[in-house]
């Protein structure tokens, strides 16, 4: 088979103009229709309309515990002249929910009767007609309109369906999702410890279908097959002819040149869309094959999820007649600038957090590739097309990822990034599971202005003063001026350079960095670790050009580690724990402070009590000292009090 022409992009659409194309024509659209048992039908969609079988209750019943009379007997009654009634004659004891003897209408409750001997009652006032009695019909009528199609099921419903002698109801069937992961590099799950470089785990059909499942679908996943355009042809022909009402193709759908999707569709049946105007998910396939909804899913694990939130799950509403159920949104002020492209829709995975009363939005990583950025995200920022970006400051709509109780749990840190945070972020969810830390590294110097500017509750911070050869007293004067601040020690760490395992190039030290055969993979300006290299290079007299690979930068300790375990670069300036982790070997460089920066503002927050409580416990102590290259004596050290002005104490 001759294999087609590279396409790109056959028909670009805006996300509003594809969103509104595709259900235009997928509107009409609904899955069979089945008759499920009641007690299985919790969430599924009426496909008629249901009618009440038995009226409810059936019969007259007591809706209290006491006595049924005939009310009319009653009538004479009052204080001055109580009403004597004989048990068995005037009045019948009954229970809630007997039925009513034959001739009565009423009922007394039990508290308002006064036992004359084991036969009669005394009555001390007259009883209206149908006084505490649930009539024939009362709650639902025989042939009565129960419930109208497409209403979706709640507990409440089955039960109503129940008691009116619906006992089985009619529903849209499931829509059934036919999910084909494609990639001659995929591997499957139980494969991942043995992949070879060019080889990634299959995940996304695992996270389509689970999301099938949350839009009430069944995902029909499929084992993966190879980027080949006959085998794809073949196994698409295969989707179109069986009880699938929807075929996801993952993958294949960008510019590449095993990237089939849209031709396949186009072979079938008709492109509606190749190509969004968002950002991730833009190479996404819209089409319809025999009246069946196509999509072609982008690779890229976020595109995947973005594009299957924006076309896929309305589908699968629509098909079984409801709409989707709409994202919760939240308001929140935007810590960092954000740049975008004019007439792309972009989404952005952000930490969200209430410091200082405001609810603050940080973005994460935006790359498509990082799925991290989602499971991470507190929520989701939308750019709209119309606009090149978000200012710092600027308050913007945020789609939340987790309940919005949860968001005032959140703490958040911005700064350096150093491994005991993750021992700290899981310490405070083994204590307190609703306590989420998140977290944002943008180097020492980006904590300390997300302090200044009341965006965070803590910010990591390593800045060493060359002057003094103080760590960060002195950019706090000069940085936070007004901005009451408190300096906790969090550990004494170990800075190197990191080298692949038996330092293959010899490096003995940073006058090394020089040779033309040795690669360098350096830090961020900002970083506190870029502040302390620069540092060292100005005592060596080493001029930054006459490193290779200074100008190249990472954003964390474990970038670097991870440049050199790749062979990237020959080595990196880290910390030790990172070299442990990734198995490297380290030259010692020095030893740094590394401490929190916590606004006097957030000091009396109940998070940053249980913080300071954590970092000086001596579980925390152990699994620090565990990771190697920490000293962790002083942990939890009052460093210094900052009134804004001036220090309150500062230990020297
Ligand atoms: N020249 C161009 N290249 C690319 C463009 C473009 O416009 N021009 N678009 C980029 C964008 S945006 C995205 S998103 C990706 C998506 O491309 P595809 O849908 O064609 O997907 P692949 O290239 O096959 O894969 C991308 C990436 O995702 C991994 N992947 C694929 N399937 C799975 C799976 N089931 N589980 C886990 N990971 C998966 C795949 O291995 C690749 O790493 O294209 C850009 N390129
Ligand atoms: O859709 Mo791609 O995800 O824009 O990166």
């Amino acid at each position: 088979m001759e294999r087609p022409r590279r396409k790109i992009y056959l028909s670009m659409k805006t996300l509003p103009e594809a969103g509104r194309l595709w259900k235009e024509r997928t509107a009409e659209l609904r899955t069979a229709g089945e008759t499920v048992p009641v007690p299985e039908a919790l969430g599924r969609v009426t496909a008629e309309p249901v009618t009440a079988r038995l009226s409810v209750p059936h019969y007259h019943g007591a809706a209290m515990d006491g006595f049924a009379v005939r009310a009319e007997a009653t009538f004479s009654a009052s204080d001055v002249h109580p009403l004597r009634l004989q048990l068995g004659r005037d009045a019948f004891p009954v229970d809630t929910g007997d039925p009513l003897p034959p001739e009565t209408d009423a009922v007394i409750m039990v508290e308002h009767v006064t036992p004359v001997g084991d036969d009669a009652v005394e009555i001390r006032a007259a009883v209206f007609p149908w006084q505490h009695v649930r009539k024939v019909g009362e709650d639902i009528v025989a042939g009565e309109l129960l419930l109208p199609q497409q209403h979706a099921l709640r507990p409440a419903d089955l039960g109503a369906l129940l008691a009116s002698g619906v006992a089985a109801v009619p529903v849209f069937a499931r829509p059934k999702v036919w999910i084909q992961p494609t990639g001659t590099e995929l591997v499957s799950p139980e494969k991942a410890p043995e992949a070879k470089p060019g080889q990634i785990v299959e995940f996304n059909g695992t996270v389509l279908s689970a999301m099938v499942r949350e839009c009430g679908g069944d995902p029909l996943l499929q084992p993966v097959i190879p980027d080949d355009f006959a085998s794809l042809l073949a196994e698409l022909k295969r989707a179109v002819v069986s009880d699938a009402d929807v075929i996801l193709l993952n993958a294949g759908s960008s510019a590449g040149s095993e990237d089939y999707t849209a031709a396949l569709v186009d072979e079938l049946g008709e492109v509606l869309v190749h190509g969004v105007a968002m950002m991730p998910g833009k190479p996404v396939v819209l089409g319809l094959i025999e009246g069946k909804p196509v999509v072609g899913v982008p690779g890229y694990p976020v595109s995947a999820i973005l594009a299957f939130e924006q076309f896929v799950r309305p589908l699968l509403f629509s098909l079984q007649g409801v709409p989707a159920p709409s994202f919760p949104q939240v308001d929140a002020v935007l810590g960092r600038k954000l740049a975008s492209r004019l007439g792309l829709e972009e989404f952005v995975r952000v930490i969200l957090g209430r410091v200082a009363g405001r609810l603050i939005a940080m973005p994460l990583q935006r790359g498509a590739g990082v799925i991290t950025s989602l499971t991470r995200a507190d929520g989701i920022l939308q750019i709209p097309q119309e606009l090149e970006g978000v200012d710092v400051g600027e308050t913007v709509s945020v789609r939340l990822l987790r309940s919005p109780d949860d968001l005032d749990h959140t703490l958040i840190m911005i700064g350096s990034h150093d491994n005991t945070v993750d021992v700290l972020a899981n310490e405070l969810k083994r204590r307190d599971s609703r306590i989420h830390l998140s977290s944002s590294n943008v180097g020492s110097l980006g904590g300390i202005m997300a302090v200044r500017r009341m965006q965070t509750h803590l910010a990591g911070s390593h800045l060493l003063d060359t002057q003094t050869g103080e760590y960060n007293f002195s950019y706090i004067e000069r940085y936070l001026s007004g901005v009451p601040v408190r300096l906790v020690q969090l550990a004494r760490r170990r800075q190197g350079l990191l080298v692949r395992k038996g330092n293959p190039k010899g490096v003995r030290g940073i006058e090394d960095l020089v040779r033309p055969d040795v690669r360098f993979i350096n830090r961020q300006t900002g970083s506190g670790t870029r502040i302390l290299f620069d540092y060292r290079l100005q005592q060596l007299g080493i001029e930054p050009e006459a490193i290779q690979g200074y100008d190249w930068d990472e954003y964390t300790h474990m970038a670097v580690a991870v440049n050199v375990l790749s062979g990237r670069a020959d080595c990196g300036m880290a910390i030790h724990a990172a070299a442990r982790a990734m198995e490297l070997d380290f030259i010692p460089v020095t030893e740094e402070r590394y401490d929190l920066l916590i606004p006097e503002s957030c000091w009396a927050d109940p998070k940053i009590a249980l913080v300071l409580e954590i970092i000086a416990s001596p579980r925390f102590r152990e699994m620090v000292e565990a990771m190697g290259g920490y000293d962790i004596r002083e942990s939890g050290r009052i460093m210094g009090i900052w009134d804004g002005q001036r220090w309150m104490e500062r230990i020297f």
